[in-house]
């Protein structure tokens, strides 16, 4: 434990942060406290556990004379990429929980940490996610929140539908300071590079591989890049992950949570919508369940203008639909390039190279028809 910093806590620097002298867990200061100290993903729960309190305590002071009895600590599911705990804490007549996100190893292949933590120091001062609370060598500490995880049916019920899309239009109202330029070819390409590089220790995984055209998968990447080009899209800060897993509702208080800033960046706002629809279909890509027109539609006006959705006009929202749609294919490349970086980096039991079949597959299915719906809209409107 000790007070080094990494180079991206110090980005935090400048409000208080990157501290190491330890603070208090429920505090709303805007102290961050950071620990150079890292945990070893790779330790099973039990041997994990005193070196998560550990922690916890050379984060937080008012915990550190507390006895190790009185904390809790217990492994939330859901996530795929990192390992999140839940700390609970007794103290006198309260009960304190806090999550404890460890990153996956070689997430960083995929992730840029730095991004990540400059977006949640403004989305959370916006009021987005879970509250920071500290750092550490190989992860973060946030706030417990008290909310059910979506599933995929949950997303298209009129009601939370609506409510998603009110949130996500305040979100890519958020100012992040810095660099401007939508990131979306930037992060396909260089997924790209790696990508096309790798080798597989497991034969079979190897021989899965080789069936892989990067001739075929690069033409397509800059296909779609000079097309969804033409549109002229609108650029926000977008969430870039918008599936069920990283949206939390609780519904006595009605409000909802977009959480997971991992791949959050400058983008295209109809990237943005596009993968959302795309998550409809769940880890098992049941496209059946990609949102009807009629879904879209709702969504989109509620978007735009949450209070009075029924005065959108219909060009405003033909326009989001056709940027949506052109877009959901660049979400298909983008997790479909992803999807084989994973697959031979993360330690994860996921078929991920079946998951790349799926997603370049679909995204093969709907080309044809969203080409010919872009290109009469932009026939149209000229
Ligand atoms: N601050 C929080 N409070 C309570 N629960 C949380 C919090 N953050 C995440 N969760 C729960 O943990 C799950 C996984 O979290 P998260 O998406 O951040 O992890 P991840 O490993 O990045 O997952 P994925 O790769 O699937 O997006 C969420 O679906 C949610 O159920």
């Amino acid at each position: 434990m000790g007070a080094a910093k990494n180079n991206n806590w110090a980005i935090l620097e400048g409000e208080g942060g990157g501290s190491s002298g330890g603070n208090d867990a429920s505090s709303s200061s805007s102290q961050i406290p950071y620990s150079s100290s890292v945990v070893d993903t790779s330790l099973p729960l039990p041997l994990m556990i005193p070196r998560i309190i550990e922690l916890c305590k050379d984060l937080f002071s008012n915990w550190r004379e507390l006895d190790d009895s009185l904390f809790s600590v217990e492994r939330v599911s859901g996530g795929i990429t990192n390992l999140l705990l839940k700390v609970s804490v007794k103290e006198e007549d309260k009960e304190s929980s806090i999550t404890v996100r460890l990153y996956g190893p070689n997430t960083d292949y995929v992730i840029n940490r730095q991004r990540e933590l400059q977006a949640i120091k403004y989305l959370s001062a916006a009021g987005f996610g879970a509250k920071l609370l500290g750092g550490f060598g190989n992860g973060m500490v946030q706030s417990f929140i008290n909310a059910r995880t979506l599933a995929p049916s949950d997303m298209r019920q009129p009601k939370i539908a609506a409510e998603i899309a009110k949130e996500l239009g305040k979100f890519h109202k958020v100012n992040i300071p810095g660099p401007k330029e939508p990131q979306l070819w930037v992060d396909i390409l260089k997924f790209f590079e790696k990508a096309s590089t790798l080798v597989f220790e497991e034969p079979d995984r190897q021989k899965l591989y080789e069936t892989i055209s990067f001739e075929e998968l690069y033409k397509e990447i800059i296909e779609l890049r000079e097309f969804t080009g033409l549109l002229n899209a609108p650029v926000v800060f977008a969430h870039n992950d918008l599936l069920s897993g990283n949206l939390m509702l609780n519904e006595e208080e009605e409000r909802l949570y977009l959480i997971d800033f991992e791949y959050g960046s400058y983008n295209y706002r109809g990237f943005d919508i596009g993968n959302h629809f795309n998550e409809y279909a769940g880890y098992d890509c049941d496209y059946t369940f990609y949102p009807t027109k009629e879904e879209q539609y709702h969504f989109i006006k509620h978007y735009l203008q949450p209070d009075k959705p029924d005065e959108v006009s219909a060009r405003e929202v033909e326009s989001v639909f056709i940027e949506t749609d052109a877009y959901k294919l660049a979400s298909h490349l983008y997790w479909a390039v992803w999807a084989i970086i994973q697959a031979r980096m993360s330690p994860i039991e996921f078929d991920y190279l079946g998951y790349f079949f799926l997603r370049y597959n679909e995204y093969k299915k709907q080309k044809p028809l969203t080409f010919s719906l872009v290109t009469s809209y932009l026939s149209a409107s000229v």
